[in-house]
């Protein structure tokens, strides 16, 4: 057995792991990167990247099925799904590339492969040959798809996304199983591609929506595309020589079987914690067996140990696993001496169409903290002028803000350009601003943000901070 001595191990070279390295190495040369699988990063080969370029496609086949709406005919639409599938690839590989030329400029000697596992606190085996022991160490092993038993039935038709990406056509039906921020973006894409797509939910969530009237009106939009029901009665999954069968009840029609291609999973994620034998790590962990750990150090209790990015469940998202690996590479090559980062205020977007976006607390979080003490501001975009004028008049957007001080504490919105609409709320939120002094900021006319100040007006109305929001806003044009 080959034996190495370390100050700082980092295990899984995703996005976490790889910013982690470079934190650590600032304080010390003597440290490892160790990948058990592929380089690439999640995000990259099988996440954020190609899911958007398959919305990409779906947004342009969408535009031209849309186009005579606007007096606009281009004749038939014809969708080639090995081209659409291509590009999916071709440019994937291209984020892939950049990744792995980042990779390759770290020296062989301080790259190692093969999956690692806790022997002690202080001890890591890694795959069969080697032993590595380190001063600290940093858990950066992301996530997997989480595969619930029964659709494991559906055997070789089985998808999740790592899979989707990988086919060479689009298939031509999929039931999707799980309407959470991937199944949402990815069923949507299909469908909006000319698959036939049939959503199956457990216990009525939707993506990320918390709050309960976007959550409604959200669902009866997507209701509108493909059948979707977010709290299904699914009785069972089988493959037959068609494809796999699916029954279920429905509403109206009772216990109800369809066949489709193949059955898309998309039923949330599992933190690769389980593969570590984290028993021997002697940290603490919770009742589904993640590790405590400080979010401002991302240490786990006073322990050598560190948990960035998706391992530690906190906000499985791409900026937030760079935020995270920085913290906890930096702690542990500083360390002892470890210092606490400030986090950025929650952000998060889910690329429908309509977009969902979440800032800043949730309705719940809000009702929680100023126990009653806050007011809810409203627009509906459906006579908003700019969207009406871009054929995107669907949507609403809520936003939150405490009685007496007049902070603006968060928001959720589906609706047009939410990924930039919640950018500028996000600021806001994280510069502390009060509800009076977004308003004082300036606003052009027409665009989707004059929808945004309508919501503010209606919330500073509400906390009896500045003037009521007319019927209809004569100092910003029509329909604002
Ligand atoms: C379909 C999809 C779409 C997404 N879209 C978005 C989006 O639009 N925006 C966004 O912000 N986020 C998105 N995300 C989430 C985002 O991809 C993740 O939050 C992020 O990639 C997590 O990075 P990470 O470094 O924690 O994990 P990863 O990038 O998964 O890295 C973990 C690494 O650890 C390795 N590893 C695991 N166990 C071991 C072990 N024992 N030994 C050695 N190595 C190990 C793994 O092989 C892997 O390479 C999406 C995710 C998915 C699945
Ligand atoms: N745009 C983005 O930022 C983006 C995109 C994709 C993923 N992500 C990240 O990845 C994470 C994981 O996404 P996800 O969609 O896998 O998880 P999720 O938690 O968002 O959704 C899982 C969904 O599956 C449902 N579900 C669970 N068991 C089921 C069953 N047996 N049958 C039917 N439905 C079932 C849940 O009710 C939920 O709606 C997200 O939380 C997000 O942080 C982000």
């Amino acid at each position: 057995m080959d034996k190495r001595k370390v100050d700082v191990a980092i295990i899984g070279a995703g996005t976490a792991g790889m910013v982690a390295f470079s934190a650590a190495r600032k304080h010390t040369g003597n440290l490892v990167l160790i990948e058990g699988e592929h380089y690439g990063t999640t995000c990259a080969r099988v996440g954020c990247m190609p899911s958007k370029l398959l919305i990409a496609a779906a947004e342009s086949a969408h535009n031209l099925h849309r186009a005579p709406m606007f007096g606009v005919e281009g004749g038939e639409v014809r969708i080639d799904g090995a081209a659409v599938m291509a590009r999916v690839r071709r440019e994937r590989d291209h984020f892939v590339g950049g990744v792995l030329e980042s990779i390759e400029r770290i020296p062989e000697e301080l790259r190692l492969r093969g999956h690692a596992r806790f022997v002690h606190p202080r001890q890591l085996q890694v795959g069969d040959g080697l032993q590595v022991e380190a001063e600290r160490i940093v858990i950066a092993t992301g996530s997997r798809p989480h595969v619930p038993g029964f659709l494991k039935e559906a055997k070789d038709r089985l998808l999740v996304n790592d899979d989707l990406f990988e086919l060479e056509e689009l298939p031509g039906s999929v039931a999707v199983f799980g309407p959470g921020v991937i199944g949402l973006e990815l069923g949507q894409a299909l469908s909006r591609l000319g698959v036939r797509v049939r959503m199956f939910g457990v216990g009525g969530s939707l993506g990320s929506i918390r709050d309960e009237a976007i959550r409604d009106y959200a669902l009866k939009t997507f209701k509108a595309e493909f059948p979707l029901d977010p709290a299904a009665d699914v009785r069972k999954v089988q493959r037959n020589g068609e494809g796999v069968v699916v029954s279920f009840v429905d509403g109206q029609r009772g216990e109800v079987t369809e066949t489709f291609d193949y059955v898309l999973a998309a039923t949330g994620r599992r933190p690769n914690v389980d593969g570590l034998d984290i028993q021997n790590a002697d940290i603490e962990l919770d009742d589904r067996g993640s590790p405590l750990f400080d979010r401002f150090t991302m240490r786990c209790g006073d322990s050598p140990i560190f948990i960035a990015g998706d391992a530690n469940t906190d906000r499985p998202l791409l900026h937030e696993a760079a935020d995270e690996g920085r913290l906890a590479g930096d702690n542990a090559g500083r360390f002892p001496d470890v210092r606490a980062g400030s986090r950025r205020t929650p952000l998060a977007v889910v690329f429908t169409d309509p977009q969902i976006a979440s800032v800043g607390l949730t309705i719940q979080q809000v009702d929680e903290q100023c126990s009653g003490c806050f007011a809810v501001g409203k627009v509906s975009f459906e006579n908003q002028g700019r969207s009406r004028v871009i054929g995107k008049n669907r949507g609403l957007l809520h936003v939150y803000g405490e009685h007496g001080s007049g902070l603006f504490l968060g928001a959720e919105m589906f609706g047009p350009a939410a990924e930039h609409v919640a950018h500028l709320l996000a600021w806001a939120v994280q510069r502390r601003l009060t509800v009076s002094e977004l308003l004082e900021m300036p606003f052009y006319h027409p665009v989707i943000e004059e929808g945004v100040r309508t919501a503010l007006k209606d919330l500073n109305h509400q906390l009896s901070i500045g003037p009521a929001e007319a019927d209809r806003c004569m100092d910003c044009g029509p329909g604002a």
